[in-house]
């Protein structure tokens, strides 16, 4: 098929486009409307100038936002960020102080928790905070429970409400640095709402905060004085082995082995995670080896640890801190100072027992021949001789411990790694080498904040000890993306305190954000160490930053039951550690900022400070990419799901709540008007080719895909309707993938035999506008004609021009005006609440109709992970037979290859040539149409 681009007819200078059309010369000349345009730039061919309209609207003092009529449907939605609840506010205390003190009675605060993990180098604090789902009286979204059996019973013997843990640090050297911080965040006084889940007050009245560590004893009065709370001391081997199992069992991609450089994340099956040995190297070292939840033994240790290596490196170098240690070792050469077999054996590998001439004999064994003073040494030579020391004899004993208790496991963690490639390389060679490859070193993301993690989990009914994997979301630290010098990085709560932290940020960037040349691989695999892959010319910047994000928990994720093979399912299609796909979506991405910020900044009205917002949006979610660029890995497997989803929750951090609201309004209205034509036009068709319509239908109008550089250029030359017409034309088969005659059979069957027709269908929208109304709400309509139960399901939040869920009742109620179909199904999936209807015929009687229902997905992103979706999705899809998944991200980016139990249908448009040529050996505007049978 050729492509919309080649088409000299169709040529996208939208000179000529074609006038014949399948629906009627009415209908296209209703949609000859100005208000029609596409776009809002001001460069549209035909009508008036969208912006000037803003314009006109806003001198009543509107701006944009005040456009779109505020939906009446009332589901509270917990953003990314809890909105403040202003009602009822009042002034306390005297109305002349300069920052009175603001009661809002109504807000539900953020409640945070606390847990301290206070060692001998660095505090490691690890605090969550949520806020209270308030509750719904939400008419539509109770029907549609009712009808789907979802009981609104509590799983838990207590509550466990959504919230996010956050993790940060500081040396405890500062530590009136971490006082202030905590006492910034009122910390200290969570946990003294109804929800209480553990002893926030000890027997005296005062608050107890949960920490381990020598610094929980060290520093316990200092806790007292400043900020009046109790610390309430845990063991540290509990503490450690508890944070460990928790991180192991429900984050994914937490564990990674890291050799020559390469990170690799190993998925851990939760039913055989023991025994493994445990080692935390602190500032000392403990091997433990782990049995259970609960149940483990210290076998071993070592005082030779990272209090060993920063001290030495003290003495011997002068350095000042951890992170100057170790950036001097990567410039270092340990064969000035390391004896090593070649120096014994005249150059030469000691075979025998093999050992190449570079293995280290002796470390630091060459200065005893040498009538050098210390200042003779280099010192990075220095830093270097002493991390292998230490490293490469953690690794050794570490290895002897699991050989004498038969462990296969070994999982490293404690700050003395910090996330330092070269240390990972040199303890994975040491186990590697003395295990003949047997034994497997995996380090942790979270390594240094296993402690931490353990004291908190000690907190009585902390509810987070029976949370699955898809119950947490991992995301990006937000406002945070690097933590350097001075620069702390914590999740910071205040818009306004992230903005100027971007703004101080952009000021340091310089400084903090060149990446390292990675040298070629230099080991020989015979036990010797010659130079790692992963010693490159300067320490990373983010040599100490916290690789980790923040967990959002979410306990009403669950795994989307339809999925064939959850355990092998993987969302993304392409992979990112190809690096010259990660090159091409960061580049794409990084395009298409100026153009979505602009939008961004009019959503919010473009007053002074969404200008000051969307710039430091910008800036966050360039960092972002560029952090991600130098460590694809950092947070976890790096697929394109998780950047468009990162550009959303970019957004919304910065409160831009719906950037394409006015766009998608606009669009809606348009493909509204033509609706009701649309389906007098299908109806006059035979069963057969109405199908077929329908289909064609559905892939023309995925082309209103404002995520698409080129679909964007695209709508500069036409209005809504001619680049629908445009698209439709286009329709010929056979498409790119072309299963349809089999989806027809299973529809409509062949010959004499009727096949029976599927029980429900759920149907995984995409955009607004024409995508929606014209596209997808015709094939519901069908579905329903032939007896299907149709759910529709749809972002919990908006994302580029994606419809929510919370949008759709009321399209869903306009459409209902002019059809029968769609309104008695409307009603009997509880759609029509509170909407006015006026039909035709005026029947209230519904019980004829299967019903028409909606549901979120439990995203805000255009691709969707089945893994994490919303507890009413995952229970309407429990009875579902057929599963249309519709647009580039949701069925191309994101489940091309997965596989269900039921009937699937993957219909989409491919709006980007690379993916084209990737995916289907296509080309740009190229349809999907894959239908999957039950498998
Ligand atoms: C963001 C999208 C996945 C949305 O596509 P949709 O799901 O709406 O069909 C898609 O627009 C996309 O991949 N855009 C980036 C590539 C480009 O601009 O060509
Ligand atoms: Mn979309």
């Amino acid at each position: 098929m050729a492509s919309l681009k080649e088409d000299p007819i169709l040529g996208i200078d939208g000179i000529t486009i074609k006038e014949e059309f399948g629906i009627g010369k009415p209908v296209i000349d209703k949609l000859r409307d100005d208000r029609l345009a596409l776009e809002t730039e001001g460069t549209v061919i035909k009508g008036e100038s969208v912006i000037d309209k803003v314009r006109e609207e806003g001198s009543g003092g509107q701006g944009e936002r005040d456009m779109v009529p505020p939906t009446s449907n009332s589901i509270h939605r917990s953003g990314s960020r809890p909105q403040l609840d202003l009602s009822k506010a009042a002034i306390e205390g005297n109305f002349e102080e300069r920052d009175p003190t603001i009661l809002l009675p109504n807000q539900s605060d953020d409640i945070s928790h606390l847990a301290l993990d206070i060692g001998g180098s660095l505090i490691k604090l690890v605090y969550f905070s949520r806020h209270q789902d308030r509750p719904t009286n939400d008419k539509r979204k109770k029907t549609v429970k009712e009808r789907l059996g979802i009981s609104n019973g509590n799983r838990r013997s207590y509550p466990i409400l959504g919230g996010r843990l956050h993790f940060v640090k500081f040396e405890t050297s500062k530590i009136n640095e971490c006082l202030d911080f905590i006492s910034s965040k009122q910390l200290h006084r969570g946990g003294m709402d109804s929800h209480s889940w553990h002893s926030d007050t000890s027997s005296n009245g005062n608050a107890v905060i949960k920490a381990t560590g020598g610094g929980a004893y060290k520093y316990a009065d200092l806790f007292k004085e400043r900020l009046g709370v109790s610390l309430d001391k845990e063991d540290e081997m509990d503490c450690l082995v508890a944070g460990a199992n928790f991180l192991l069992k429900a984050i994914r991609h937490e564990a990674f082995t890291h050799m020559e450089g390469q990170k690799e994340f190993v998925q851990i099956d939760q039913n055989d995670l023991f025994p493994y040995l445990l080692v935390n190297i602190g500032s000392g070292v403990s091997m433990i080896k782990v049995d259970g939840d609960g149940k483990f033994e210290r076998v071993s240790g070592t005082n030779v640890g990272g209090g060993t290596y920063w001290g030495l490196g003290r003495l011997l170098n002068q350095c000042k801190s951890f992170d100057e240690l170790l950036e001097l070792s990567q410039k270092g050469d340990n064969r000035t100072i390391d004896m090593l077999v070649g120096d014994i054996y005249g150059g030469m590998d000691y075979n025998k027992i093999g050992l190449s001439a570079s293995t280290i004999a002796s470390s630091f064994g060459k200065t005893i021949s040498e009538k050098k003073e210390l200042t003779g040494y280099r010192p990075e030579d220095i830093s270097l001789s002493l991390l292998r020391m230490i490293s490469y004899n953690i690794g050794q004993i570490s290895y002897l411990n699991a050989l004498r208790f038969g462990l296969k496991r070994i999982f490293f963690g404690g700050f003395f790694i910090r996330g330092h490639a070269y240390t990972m390389d040199t303890i994975s060679f040491a186990v590697h080498f003395w295990s003949k490859g047997e034994a497997q070193a995996m380090f942790l993301r979270h390594e240094g904040f296993l402690g931490a993690l353990g004291a908190f989990m000690s907190y009585e009914k902390h509810g987070l000890d029976d949370l699955m994997v898809h119950q947490l979301v991992e995301r990006f630290p937000m406002g945070a993306p690097y933590i350097g010098g001075k620069i702390h990085g914590p999740a910071l709560g205040d818009l306004n305190e992230k903005i100027s932290w971007m703004e101080k940020f952009v000021q340091k960037g310089t400084e903090i954000t060149a990446p390292v040349p990675m040298a070629s691989s230099g080991t020989t695999g015979l036990g010797g160490f010659e130079v790692p892959s992963s010693k490159g010319g300067t320490l990373r910047s983010d040599a100490s930053a916290l690789n980790v994000g923040v967990l959002h928990l979410v306990p009403t994720l669950e795994v989307f039951p339809q999925l064939a093979d959850p355990k092998m399912y993987e969302p993304n299609t392409i992979d990112l550690a190809d690096h010259s796909e990660l090159e091409y979506w960061f580049t794409v991405l990084s395009d298409h900022l100026p153009d979505l910020v602009d939008k961004a900044v009019a959503s919010e009205g473009g007053t002074d400070d969404s200008k000051r917002r969307g710039d430091a949006f910008a800036r966050a979610f360039s960092a972002h990419l560029a952090r991600l660029m130098e460590e694809p890995a950092a947070y976890g497997k790096l697929g394109l799901a998780n950047l468009l989803e990162l550009r959303e929750e970019c957004l919304r951090e910065f409160q831009f709540v719906d950037a394409y609201r006015s766009i998608k309004h606009r669009e809606n209205e348009a493909s509204l008007a033509v609706l009701p034509d649309l389906l007098v036009e299908l109806d006059s068709m035979t069963e057969e080719t109405r199908l077929l319509t329908l289909i064609e239908g559905v892939l023309a109008a995925n082309i209103f895909d404002w995520g698409s550089r080129a679909c964007v250029e695209l709508y500069h030359k036409g209005t809504i309707i001619e680049i629908y017409r445009m698209s439709r034309n286009k329709m010929q088969r056979p498409w790119r993938v072309d299963d349809f005659d089999a989806f027809k059979e299973r529809m409509l069957g062949s010959g004499d035999k009727k096949p029976c027709p599927h029980k429900r269908a759920l149907l995984f929208v995409d955009n607004s506008g024409a995508d929606v109304i014209l596209g997808m709400l015709p094939l519901a309509r069908e579905l329903l004609r032939h007896g299907t139960e149709v759910v529709l399901v749809a972002n919990s939040l908006p994302a580029l021009n994606d419809v929510t869920a919370m949008e759709l009742p009321d399209i869903v109620a306009e459409a209902a005006k002019h059809c029968d179909i769609l309104r008695r199904a409307a009603e009997a999936g509880g759609l029509l609440v509170d909407a006015m209807i006026n039909t035709s015929d005026g029947s209230k009687e519904n019980s004829s109709s299967v019903p028409l229902m909606v549901v979120e997905n439990g995203c805000g992103s255009p691709c969707i992970d089945l893994r994490q979706v919303s507890s009413e999705l995952a229970a309407a899809a429990k009875d579902a037979d057929l599963i249309v998944l519709e647009g580039m991200g949701r069925a191309l980016h994101t489940n091309f290859n997965a596989r269900f139990k039921c009937d699937t249908l993957k219909l989409a448009m491919v709006k980007n040539q690379r993916l084209a040529e990737k995916l289907i050996k296509g080309n740009i505007y190229d349809c999907v149409c894959r239908y999957e049978p039950a498998s």
